[in-house]
């Protein structure tokens, strides 16, 4: 299919889907939600492998800033709805070992999505069609208000306009 803005767009919204797991991993651990180490480690990760792709590796840098901001919107999100209602805290806790490695795999998608849509996110028109294909994503994964605000936070930073 032609280059299009559709796969990242689902990729970043899978990433967002994603946060839920992590959020309940976290969940009544005392784990904190931000983990900077981590996060230095992507960010370090994404800039040694964006010059082989022909990306800028600040600008790669600034898309994976908004991937882990959105991360952690969802997770605060989640926390705080699951305090208030308990009912709704998940039943099981998921390992973040075992999720993490999924981050992972999302984020060499990403990089590779970003590379093959250099040109798209350079023109003028990419925030309309962005704005396009987050409103379908939206309604693809069901998102609801949270998810769906995640998923505007995570794009803000797709367009190189
Ligand atoms: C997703 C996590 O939570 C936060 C968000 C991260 C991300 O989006 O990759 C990384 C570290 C944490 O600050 C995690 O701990 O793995």
């Amino acid at each position: 299919s032609p280059p299009s803005l559709w796969r990242l767009t689902d990729l970043v919204a899978q990433r967002v889907r994603i946060a839920d797991q992590v959020a309940a991993a976290k969940y009544g651990t005392g784990s904190p939600i931000d983990d900077p180490v981590r996060e230095q480690q992507i960010y370090d990760s994404v800039a040694a492998r964006a010059p082989e792709l022909g990306l800028d590796p600040a600008e790669a840098v600034r898309f994976f800033r908004a991937q882990v901001e959105a991360s952690k919107l969802v997770q605060r999100g989640l926390h705080a709805r699951w305090a208030e209602h308990p009912a709704e805290a998940p039943a099981t806790r998921p390992d973040l070992t075992e999720i993490r490695p999924a981050i992972d795999r999302m984020n060499t998608g990403l990089l590779a999505e970003l590379a093959a849509t250099r040109q798209l996110r350079t023109a003028r028109t990419c925030p309309a069609r962005l704005l396009v294909a987050a409103r379908v994503a939206d309604v693809v994964h069901r998102f609801d208000a949270l998810h769906a605000r995640a998923l505007r936070a995570a794009t803000a930073a797709t367009c190189a306009v």
